[in-house]
């Protein structure tokens, strides 16, 4: 059964998660419902996805609550994958994600396997490419298939880390309108963590942002302003808007500084 769209997903009670000895951030309090998309920047190192390992329960908050209610999707940053790229069609990696789930073996399984990882697919739109080697596909293709193992487990929270890094701007809103569509259709509400801003803030809910331990969390024209990010920073940071694009200047972040600072396309 999926939860009522009028209950909290995650509910996050005044949660400190520290690494190392050293705290991420403390107090941090938020709840997330259904459908909704949750945008999370900062600099490196600030703890973006140490957050959603910390969603995923592969990390323990070390004060505080942290309540996450469905089944729980993933979409990792990217990277090599282990296995040798030529030898695992896409079907198989996105197959990973239904056998990571659930064991089992007997022809009953594999329809069952079949039939996960084909509506999948679909769901990205990924079939004509789907039965090629993994590694001989475009970093779009790839994400697309990403996306899809995650949601071979129908899931309720689907956590993203920059996935559309290293995408052109293209296939970067393509994977953006698909997890919009998805959010919309099946109430599945997403946390996206990004260093762009501009491309998500179409359909970005809420943005929470992360800088040294401190953080805030708001609408993007709640968060988005000179004056909070200068407090959050503790220096000065300008945002500007140039048409429908926010341009940040000043943040000291190799992501935001000035020479980058138009956030994407
Ligand atoms: N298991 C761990 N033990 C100790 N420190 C860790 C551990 N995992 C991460 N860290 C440290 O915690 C901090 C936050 O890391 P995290 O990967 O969450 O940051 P991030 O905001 O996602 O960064 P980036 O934008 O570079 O991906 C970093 O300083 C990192 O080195």
């Amino acid at each position: 059964m999926r939860t009522p769209r009028d209950s909290p997903l995650v509910e996050l009670t005044d949660v400190e998660l520290s690494l190392g000895g050293r705290p991420l951030w403390r107090g941090l309090t938020l709840s997330i419902r259904p459908g909704e998309f949750i945008a999370v920047l900062g600099p490196n190192g600030s703890g973006k996805t140490s957050l959603l390992r910390m969603l995923l329960g592969q990390l323990r908050a070390t004060a505080g609550s942290v309540e996450v209610a469905g089944s729980v999707g993933y979409v990792p940053q990217q990277h090599a994958d282990d296995a040798d790229p030529l030898a695992v069609r896409g079907l198989d990696l996105v197959g990973f994600g239904v056998d990571g789930a659930s064991w089992g073996v007997g022809w009953r399984h594999r329809r069952r396997r079949r039939r996960l990882v084909a509506a999948a697919v679909a769901q990205v739109d990924a079939a004509r490419f789907a039965s090629r080697p993994f590694g001989l596909l475009s970093g779009g293709e790839q994400q697309r298939l990403r996306v899809a193992q995650a949601l071979t487990r129908d899931p309720e929270l689907l956590l993203c880390d920059e996935p559309m890094s290293s995408l052109d701007p293209g296939s970067g809103q393509r994977i953006l309108e698909l997890l919009d569509q998805r959010r919309r259709t099946e109430g599945t509400a997403l946390v996206f963590v990004t260093h762009e801003i501009n491309p998500v803030l179409p359909y970005v809910d809420r943005v929470l942002y992360l800088v040294g331990g401190r953080f805030v969390i708001g609408t993007p024209d709640e968060v988005m302003t000179t004056d909070v990010l200068s407090a959050l920073y503790g220096s000065r940071v300008d945002v500007a808007r140039i048409g429908a694009r926010l341009v940040v200047l000043g943040a000291e972040d190799g992501h935001h500084c000035a020479d980058e600072s138009v956030l994407g396309g």
